[in-house]
């Protein structure tokens, strides 16, 4: 397999340490953004929560999400911080589409016609993005078949070729390889023997910033790629990409660039994950375990 990572920058720990100065004294919540979550179709809901919890300990000023309706008792009772919203339809969601200054769109997302009803409806804003687990799966689809109706809903919410306005300069994707894969349209094998390549040919097909997640992620931007050197394998469990999603959103919200979201949300990310293992171990480690040695690490 080949590897060739020896060209990927290592992330920017002194920028880091500096982008994570104390705040303002006088700072209000209105500086901090508001991240909107959508995702949580049936069946998925915690996921959407994990990615509003996460945004939120990364410290966006607010964090809504918007889901079914069955979900928002559970949410609330969970986390009242969160602003739960009841969305069935694309109608409902331009409200709160008007209201937020980053999304972060995917996590439990599905591949139902609510779900390629919210896609369209975010796509067709020029918000900052998070494009991420279903999202990215309706974007394949979008791309490689034409004919389908999320082809369709897509052409009519970007009035246009879906593939090739399907490029914005500030989204951060963030698929896994079996999400890169469909993105490519090639195989999880192909992406695994040149990972540095795919996570390039996402950049450039997509434009904004492309994560290619695994063990050692990538984060193509225009200019260059880097690689974190953190995680571990008990990241290697459900709910994982989710809680990356909300931080980087949360990053997003807070004012950082496309580049250094993404950059600085992975390693975030990962060197929680090496805290929480180190504790407990890796195996058995959850989502979840990351929030707190999160919150350390954004607090130096
Ligand atoms: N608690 C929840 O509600 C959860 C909901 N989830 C949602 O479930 C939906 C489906 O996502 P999934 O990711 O499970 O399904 P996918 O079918 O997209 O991905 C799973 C497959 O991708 C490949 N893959 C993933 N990481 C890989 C790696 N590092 N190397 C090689 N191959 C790799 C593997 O073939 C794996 O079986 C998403 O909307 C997601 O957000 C998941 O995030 C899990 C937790
Ligand atoms: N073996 C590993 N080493 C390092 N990081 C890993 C490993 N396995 C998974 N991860 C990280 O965990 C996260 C998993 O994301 P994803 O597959 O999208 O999970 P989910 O869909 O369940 O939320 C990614 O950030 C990935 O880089």
């Amino acid at each position: 397999m080949k590897t060739q990572t020896s060209l990927a920058l290592p992330i920017d720990q002194r920028k880091l340490r500096l982008a994570l100065r104390p705040r303002a004294r006088d700072a209000h919540k209105g500086d901090f953004g508001h991240a909107l979550i959508v995702g949580g179709d049936k069946g998925m809901a915690g996921a959407a929560l994990m990615a509003g919890e996460a945004c939120a300990r990364t410290g966006a000023g607010k964090v809504s999400i918007a889901t079914r309706s069955e979900h928002i008792p559970a949410f609330i009772a969970r986390t009242p911080e969160l602003m739960a919203r009841s969305v069935e339809s694309a109608d409902d969601l331009m409200p709160l589409l008007t209201m937020a200054t980053v999304v972060v769109i995917g996590p439990g997302l599905g591949q139902t016609d609510w779900s390629k009803a919210m896609l369209g409806a975010v796509l067709a804003t020029d918000l900052p993005l998070v494009v991420d687990a279903d999202a990215l799966n309706l974007l394949a689809l979008m791309c490689y078949r034409d004919n389908n109706d999320t082809a369709q809903a897509a052409k009519e919410a970007l009035a246009g070729d879906a593939c090739v306005q399907l490029q914005r300069d500030n989204w951060i994707l963030t698929p896994h390889p079996g999400e890169a894969s469909r993105l490519l349209n090639t195989s999880t094998r192909q992406i695994a023997e040149d990972r540095l390549q795919h996570a390039q040919d996402l950049q450039q097909r997509f434009q904004g910033v492309a994560v290619l997640k695994g063990k050692g992620s990538l984060i193509a931007t225009p200019e260059a790629i880097y690689q974190c050197r953190r995680g571990n394998a008990g990241m290697a469990s459900g709910g994982m990409g989710d809680v990356l999603s909300g931080i980087i959103g949360g990053l997003l919200a807070q004012g950082f660039s496309v580049n250094d979201a993404a950059c600085f949300g992975v390693e975030l990310h990962a060197h929680a994950a090496d805290i929480a293992a180190k504790r407990d171990g890796e195996r058995g480690l959850l989502a979840t375990d990351l929030l707190s040695p999160l919150r350390t690490l954004l607090n130096p």
